[in-house]
């Protein structure tokens, strides 16, 4: 029987999780540094959880410098089989309250100052991001939220900006315009890695501001962000319990869109080119599709 080992990573507010059994923290290194902190591991009912604040505990690590190849390759290896990331966002449209959430399914990918591959010189691979949200996960995440009281918004184009700075008002009519629903600056690249390392993601994304779009509000502020992430940080931990329980007594089955194996379809590079020390490396990401 294949069982759930659910990866989540916490943002901004989210340096903790509720209802962990057997709780337990640990060091870990990867081939890609170290991650952004301690994974706390534990379990609710049957299901495996392996819990990361993505920046570090007390939010000591900027959105450029998540060390977002070792938190994915760290999950990896921890036998994680699905990711749900928690993570704060402006919003860019009038229907997305502060306080409410939404269930992203598309990404546009503005930074530019992030290393965005496992692969690279001597094993080349490019895998899909057509469908960059796993539906299954992304679906039964937002169930888990609305079940708990949260207020859910399903399906929508996350716009991620390097940051740190906020937008400025062109930046932010601009996205409006792309036709973007919220924005924040760290689901790219974490997307992008999970994928490659053939890991269903999906994002519950809890809104906090208004950017500075919208004339009769003031514009986003770390203080304002924080209100709101104190008003419905335990919501978005009661909606992990919640997935956490009702995927306990559930067996996992391959993900439906393809991403556990979606590296059979990636790889590029002749295995006669292929450079034996990336190889190596690249074991714990994508050993199944190599050594197969
Ligand atoms: C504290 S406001 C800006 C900060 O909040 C979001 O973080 P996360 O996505 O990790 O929840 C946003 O992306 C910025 O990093
Ligand atoms: N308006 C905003 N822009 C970018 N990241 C955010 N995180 C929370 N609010 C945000």
């Amino acid at each position: 029987m294949s069982k759930w080992t659910l990866g989540i990573i916490g943002g901004s507010g989210l340096y903790e999780i509720d209802g962990l059994e057997d709780r337990r923290e640990e060091q870990v290194e990867t081939a890609w540094g170290k991650p952004s902190d301690a994974l706390v591991r534990g379990r609710i009912g049957k299901v495996e959880l392996v819990f990361l604040p993505r920046h570090g505990k007390g939010h000591r690590i900027t959105p450029t410098d998540v060390p977002y190849r070792a938190n994915i390759a760290a999950l990896k290896a921890a036998g994680v089989t699905d990711i749900l990331s928690i993570s704060a966002c402006g919003s860019l449209q009038e229907v997305y309250a502060p306080g409410e959430f939404v269930a992203a399914d598309q990404f546009i990918d503005r930074t530019f100052a992030r290393d965005k591959t496992f692969f690279g010189a001597g094993m080349v691979a490019h895998v899909s991001m057509a469908e960059p949200v796993c539906p299954r996960l992304s679906g039964l995440a937002a169930d888990a939220a609305e079940a708990v009281g949260a207020k859910m918004h399903r399906g929508g184009t996350y716009l991620a900006m390097e940051g740190p700075q906020f937008s400025s008002l062109a930046e932010s009519k601009l996205y409006r315009q792309w036709g973007c629903d919220v924005i924040g600056m760290t689901a790219m690249p974490e997307a992008k890695l999970a994928r490659e390392a053939e890991l269903p993601y999906a994002i519950l994304c809890m809104v906090t501001d208004y950017d500075c779009w919208r004339a009769e509000t003031e514009a986003v502020s770390v203080t304002n962000v924080l209100e709101i992430m104190g008003q419905n940080s335990a919501l978005a931990r009661k909606a992990v319990v919640e997935l956490a329980e009702r995927l306990s007594g559930t067996e996992r089955t391959p993900d439906p869109n393809g991403t556990d194996t979606c590296l059979d379809y990636a790889l590029i590079t002749a295995p006669s080119a292929r450079d034996p020390e990336m190889l190596d490396r690249l074991q714990v990401i994508a050993g199944r599709a190599l050594n197969g």
